[in-house]
């Protein structure tokens, strides 16, 4: 496998005190896309948000390491600096702050200028972040604000729900470009991506996919083949 920039052990999760994940183990090489596929409320997010740092997600017991070093007893922006990103489902508006001076603190006005056209983003830069975004804009700028953080290990919690399917094709291409481009460090990316209804795989190449059900990882393997498999049986075959 190629160097590990994510590797996850024995890993449980807990919110307010009831138990999400457990033991779930996930190795993500550099330059890998993974899938992360399971029905509703089997942890999916919960998993991405113990990664990124967010409460009120716990760690009750093993690890979580980018890169070799262990980062579950850290802060959310010192994970962002050791350079994780995610692209949330929900995620909030920001008033008062618009989509220039998000860029300009990052020092990626640069990269807003060249890149926000390709995401159907371009008159946006005087907009306060998610402040009156129609659904498939907020998705959209999900996705755009990961080139401006420029992050190592791209979190995408369900990029293509709610955009439409001329714009899946839009996101999608943006993800392989990110894949493609290293970050300012010259460390190549890895993304592990939630998808239900599994059209982004139309239009990224993903490597690993896994099945998630009931909190804990039942399945790996070839991403295209699980999805058809779950499309046909459904996710009753894959009950561990
Ligand atoms: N903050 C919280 N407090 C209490 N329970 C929570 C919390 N967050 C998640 N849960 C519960 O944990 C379970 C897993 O939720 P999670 O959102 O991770 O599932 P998911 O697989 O992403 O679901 P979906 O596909 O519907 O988005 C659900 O039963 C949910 O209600």
């Amino acid at each position: 496998m190629a160097e590990q920039i994510l590797g996850i052990r024995g890993l449980d999760v807990a919110a307010k005190g009831v138990p999400i994940l457990r033991a779930v183990d996930l190795e993500i090489g550099a330059g890998e896309v993974h899938v992360l596929f399971g029905p509703n409320g089997s942890g999916k997010s919960t998993l991405l948000s113990a990664i990124m740092g967010l409460p009120p997600y716990v760690v009750s017991a093993g690890e979580i390491r980018l890169g070799g070093e262990r980062i579950d007893g850290l802060a959310i922006d010192e994970r962002a600096r050791r350079g994780i990103g995610m692209a949330f489902q929900r995620p909030p508006a920001i008033d008062g702050v618009t989509v220039e001076d998000f860029s300009q603190t990052l020092g990626s006005a640069d990269i807003l200028h060249r890149e926000a056209a390709s995401l159907d983003l371009a008159d946006f830069a005087a907009r306060h972040i998610n402040v009156g975004f129609s659904g498939g804009e907020v998705k959209r700028w999900e996705v755009f604000k990961l080139f401006l953080q420029d992050p190592r290990l791209l979190l995408f919690d369900e990029p293509e729900s709610g955009v439409d399917l001329e714009h899946i094709s839009a996101v999608g291409d943006a993800i392989n470009r990110l894949m493609r481009t290293p970050n300012r460090a010259g460390e190549a990316r890895s993304a592990l991506i939630i998808t239900h209804t599994g059209f982004i795989l139309d239009y990224i190449e993903a490597d690993v996919g896994h099945v998630m059900i009931d909190g804990h990882i039942v399945r790996s393997g070839e991403p295209r083949a699980l999805f058809e498999s779950i499309q046909k049986h459904g996710y009753k075959t894959m009950q561990p």
